[in-house]
């Protein structure tokens, strides 16, 4: 039975650098999930279709990690149509062996809600407009806006909403450096582990 890490929060919260980081630590597969939505928006067309033909290719394209594609992303997003094309693919991910690491919004709600690991990052507003505007070479204030009307638009709509599930580990990184908030998340990990083979 593969093991299951489901990984939620806001945007920029550092939600990414956790999965990579216990992906790699427990030779489990990652999927960023984000990476769907901001592909589907970035063909352009009928999103429903977009999403419908998303191949693996389309994944690699270089301007995705940009906030435009965010935004779009999270338009798309809150379509029911283009969520439900999406969902077989995180499935069949997330049952690979070993195990797998996914993150997004709604992994541990409604991608794989029986996952043994469910944790749900967050960082204060300011934090993750700062670190996201430095990795994009944005400016703090235009990135505070960007990252607030997402969070609004993906906590707001009616299909699988941004939010923690009920059994998530909240793990807050705005006072935590990526060393340590990796290490958290690692003895979470190893927590719910040790229970499960003793
Ligand atoms: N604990 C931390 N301390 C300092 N910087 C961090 C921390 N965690 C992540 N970062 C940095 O913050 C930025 C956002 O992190 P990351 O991409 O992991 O967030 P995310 O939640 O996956 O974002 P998105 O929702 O857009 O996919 C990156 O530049 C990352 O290097
Ligand atoms: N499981 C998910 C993952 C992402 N989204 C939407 O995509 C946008 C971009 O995601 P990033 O993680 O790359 O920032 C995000 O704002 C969501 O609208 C989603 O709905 N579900």
């Amino acid at each position: 039975m593969p093991f299951v890490i489901a990984i939620d929060g806001p945007a920029a919260s550092g939600k990414g650098t956790i999965a990579r980081a216990l992906a790699a630590r427990f030779g489990f597969h990652h999927l960023d999930t984000g990476l769907l939505y901001r592909a589907t928006g970035a063909k352009g067309g009928d999103p429903i279709s977009a999403a419908a033909t998303l191949e693996i290719g389309d994944l690699a394209r270089p301007d995705l990690r940009s906030a435009e594609a965010g935004q779009a992303a999270s338009q798309i997003a809150a379509i029911p149509e283009v969520r439900q094309a999406l969902l077989d693919f995180q499935r069949r991910f997330a049952a690979q062996e070993p195990g797998a690491v996914l993150d997004g919004r709604d992994i541990g709600t409604v991608i794989c809600p029986d996952a043994p690991v469910k944790l749900y990052v967050v960082a204060s507003d300011q934090v993750r407009a700062e670190r996201r505007a430095a990795e994009l070479g944005a400016d703090p204030v235009e990135m505070l806006a960007q990252l607030q009307e997402r969070d609004r638009r993906d906590s707001e709509r009616a299909t699988a909403p941004l939010k923690p599930a009920d059994d998530a580990v909240l793990i807050d990184t705005s006072t935590l450096d990526i060393d340590q908030a990796i290490a958290v998340a690692v003895a979470e990990v190893e927590r719910v582990r040790s229970g499960a083979l003793s």
